[in-house]
């Protein structure tokens, strides 16, 4: 096994969205970074692959608007830089028991947080929302900063940028090893490289890459039926006939969320999904073909978008790595302050790629991060994550 001899700056491994704009903030920042990535890019076996995702302000907790306000700059700024479209505002529809907690709470914080909204009355919901229901009981609101992110060419641009800024992406390359130290040694299939500090944004596999480190995380991999609906009438629930991102906070007084995008990457089908899946091992996902999810999201189809037809007629898989509260872990290695970890970001990381890029960066250069990361710390699992140190 050769041995690089450049010591870089910085390693990230895994090329999702979150380590491709890790590896972009460093190399824009001048330094030399190294991004290794297990398959040969573009993949489609993690969490960061497919042509759309909704971008939003509307979460319960002030600190993800607050992180999204910045955010939004961010993307805008990348958009600017590659001279490439990668939002389109569509409006967020956040739908919900109106007395419910899960519905109130997204509500009032936008409102807290001055996000601009509109309130919709079930007198006016379907001239403003064409060919969709408004369940009995339920309340609706838009956040008017949601829209699509159009997340292949996302991923490809941050790439590309980073490459741009003199980074080096080696694919194909799985690592196999991480030695802590000073410097890090990282071994791959292939070679091995050194470097100051190293940051693992491997997104369902951040177990089995920390696993030599010492440190396990409290995660849950879940694989997820990503689900297309047929149009009716062909053009129905298009952006362009002003059908919105929409959420639905809670589904028969279960805990489960219905997400939609308009239609977009195939023609004339409309992406709806249910927001859970059925453990996974990330390695042998296809082996598991669990549907129930997809009986709950017929039935919700044939009642609330009768405009669509309530069989899928395409089904992809993704995956979700579940922290127990659903929060990010954004944080340095307990006991290695040079190995840096960004994963369990729990469905809903895409949105905030450019600005975790710049914060697992800061925290990658030994820096003091330019936004709170308390609720993002490792430590909060205190019981739940393992030290074999
Ligand atoms: C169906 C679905 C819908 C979603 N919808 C939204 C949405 O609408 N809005 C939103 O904001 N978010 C959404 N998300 C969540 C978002 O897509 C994820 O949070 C995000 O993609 C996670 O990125 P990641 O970089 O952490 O992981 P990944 O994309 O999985 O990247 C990790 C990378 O590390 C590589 N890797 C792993 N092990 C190794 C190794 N040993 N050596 C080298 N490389 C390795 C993997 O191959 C992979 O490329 C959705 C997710 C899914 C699955
Ligand atoms: O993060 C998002 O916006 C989507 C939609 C809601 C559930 C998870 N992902």
């Amino acid at each position: 096994m050769s041995t690089d001899r450049e010591l870089f700056d910085c390693i990230v491994i895994g090329a999702g969205v979150q380590g491709s704009f890790t590896a972009y903030s460093l190399a824009k920042r001048g330094k030399r970074t190294l991004l290794l990535e297990q398959f040969v890019l573009p993949h489609s076996r993690g969490s960061s692959h497919g042509q759309t995702r909704i971008i939003r302000k509307a979460y319960v907790q002030e600190f993800y608007v607050h992180m999204m306000e910045e955010c939004y700059k961010l993307w805008a700024e990348v958009e600017r830089e590659a001279g490439v479209q990668l939002y389109r505002q569509t409006g967020l529809l956040v739908m919900g028991p109106e007395n419910s907690e899960s519905y109130t709470s997204v509500k009032n914080t936008l409102l807290k947080c001055s996000a601009p909204t509109v309130s919709l009355t079930r007198e006016n919901f379907s001239s403003h929302i064409p060919n969709m229901v408004l369940s009995p009981g339920n309340g609706a609101i838009v956040d008017l900063t949601g829209g699509v992110l159009f997340a292949d060419r996302a991923l490809k641009t941050a790439q590309d940028q980073f490459k741009k800024y003199g980074g080096v992406l080696r694919d194909q390359e799985k690592v196999v090893d991480i030695k802590p130290g000073a410097v890090v040694t990282v071994t791959t299939l292939a070679k091995t490289y050194r470097a100051r500090s190293v940051v693992i944004t491997a997104g369902p596999w951040a177990n089995k890459l920390l696993a030599p480190t010492g440190l396990q995380l409290p995660l849950e991999v879940l694989r997820i039926n990503v689900c297309y609906w047929k149009e009716k009438t062909p053009g129905s629930y298009h952006v362009n006939n002003r059908f919105p991102c929409f959420i639905l906070t809670e589904r028969e007084q279960t805990d489960q969320q219905i997400y939609g995008l308009p239609s977009n990457e195939y023609p004339g089908l409309v992406k709806i999904c249910l927001h859970t899946g059925s453990p996974t091992d990330p390695d042998h996902r296809d082996r598991q073909r669990d549907r129930s999810d997809v009986d709950i999201l017929s039935r919700y189809v044939s009642c609330c978008v009768p405009g669509l037809d309530p069989e899928p007629a395409i089904v992809e898989s993704c995956m979700y790595t579940n922290t127990p509260d659903h929060h990010f872990v954004l944080d340095r290695h307990p006991q290695h302050s040079n190995i840096v970890i960004g994963a369990g970001f729990s469905g809903h990381g895409f949105k905030f790629g450019p600005i975790i890029g710049k914060l697992l960066c800061e925290l990658s250069l030994g820096e003091v991060p330019s936004f709170d990361l308390s609720p993002f710390r490792i430590r909060r699992f205190e019981g739940l994550s393992r030290s074999a140190l």
